[in-house]
C-alpha cells in the first residue's frame, strides 16, 4: 500500500516475521549503502519490537555480509541513567546485537548518562557535539541512512511525546525532555528535524493497542487525550516524521486494524 509518494507502508502477518522482515531489510539496506559510501551511519531506538530486531540482525546469516568496521550507531532516544542501567536502551541493544557482531566499540555513540555529565540538559548537549563531530563539513549532524523508530500507543517517536515542547525544537542534534509521560522521566532525542535530515526512516510498530495512533500518524491527526493524545487536530509525532528520501511503516497485522480499508 503506498500512504504518498515518500510515504510508503508495508504489512507483515505478525510481529515475529516483522521483526525478521525489518532485519534482512535492515541488513540489506547497510549492505547497498556500503556499496556507495563509508562510514555508513545509522540510529537506533529502544521498544519491544526494535529489541526483537536486533535480535533477528544477529541471528541473520547476512549479517557476516555487512562490514561493520564502518557501521556508526547513534541513538534515536536515550534514557537518562547511568551506563549499565537496566532502563537504558543502549543495554538491551548490546545484548540483543552489539555483542555479536564486531562491532568497534568506538563506533556506538552512547548517550552520556548521570555518571559522566551533571544533567540530561548537559547530556543532550554532550551528544549534539558528538553528532557534529561526524558531520559533514558545514553541517550539523552526520548524514544516516536509516534510523529505526518505535511507536507508542500515544504516536510519541524516540522521545518525542505529543503536546511536548521538544516537538517544536527545529535545530538539528539532540535535546533533553525531562518531563516524558512514559518513565523514566529524562531522555535525550534526537530533534524532529534530525530524524527529517535522514535517508530512509523506518517507523516499526505492532500490536493492535498501537492501531489507533497508527492510523492517526498516517492521516495526520492527533488522538482523544484519553488516549495520551493532544486532542487538537494537530498531527501524533509519529505522523511528523518525513524522511529526506523514503519513510517506510513497518507494521504488522494488528497493528493496521484502524487503518480505513480500501
Ligand atoms: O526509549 C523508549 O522508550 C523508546 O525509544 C520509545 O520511543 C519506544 O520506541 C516506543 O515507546 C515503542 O516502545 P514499545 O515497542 O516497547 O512499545
Amino acid at each position: 500500500m503506498t500512504a504518498t509518494d515518500h510515504t510508503h507502508v508495508v504489512v507483515h502477518p505478525d510481529a515475529d516475521l516483522l521483526a525478521r522482515a525489518t532485519a534482512s531489510r535492515f541488513l540489506l539496506a547497510l549492505i547497498d549503502a556500503q556499496s556507495v559510501t563509508s562510514p555508513v551511519h545509522v540510529a537506533l531506538t529502544g521498544g519491544s519490537i526494535l529489541v526483537d530486531t536486533l535480535r533477528a540482525v544477529a541471528a541473520d546469516p547476512l549479517r557476516d555480509a555487512v562490514d561493520w568496521t564502518s557501521v556508526h550507531v547513534w541513538w534515536g532516544d536515550e534514557r537518562f541513567a547511568p551506563q549499565g542501567h537496566p532502563d537504558r536502551n543502549d543495554g538491551d541493544a548490546h545484548a540483543a546485537l552489539f555483542s555479536a557482531v564486531p562491532l568497534p566499540p568506538e563506533n556506538i555513540h552512547a548517550v552520556p548518562g548521570p555518571d559522566r555529565v551533571a544533567d540530561v540538559a548537559a547530556a543532550a548537549r554532550a551528544y549534539s557535539e558528538e553528532l557534529e563531530r561526524y558531520a559533514p563539513e558545514g553541517a550539523r549532524v552526520p548524514e544516516l541512512a536509516v534510523v529505526l523508530l518505535g511507536m507508542g500507543p500515544d504516536g510519541h517517536v524516540a522521545s518525542l511525546f505529543p503536546g511536548r515542547p521538544s516537538l517544536d525544537v527545529d535545530a538539528l542534534g539532540a535535546l533533553a525532555e525531562t518531563d516524558s509521560p512514559k518513565p523514566p522521566p529524562e531522555r535525550v532525542s534526537l530533534t524532529l528535524p534530525t530524524l527529517c535530515s535522514a535517508d530512509q526512516v523506518w517507523l516499526v510498530v505492532s500490536g493492535e493497542g498501537k492501531a489507533p495512533a497508527v492510523a492517526a500518524a498516517l492521516a495526520g491527526t492527533s488522538l482523544p487525550e484519553s488516549q495520551g493524545g493532544t486532542d487538537d487536530g494537530s498531527s501524533v509525532p509519529a505522523g511528523r516524521v518525513h524522511a529526506r528520501g523514503r519513510t517506510l511503516w513497518l507494521l504488522d497485522l494488528p497493528a493496521t486494524t484502524a487503518l480505513p480499508t480500501a
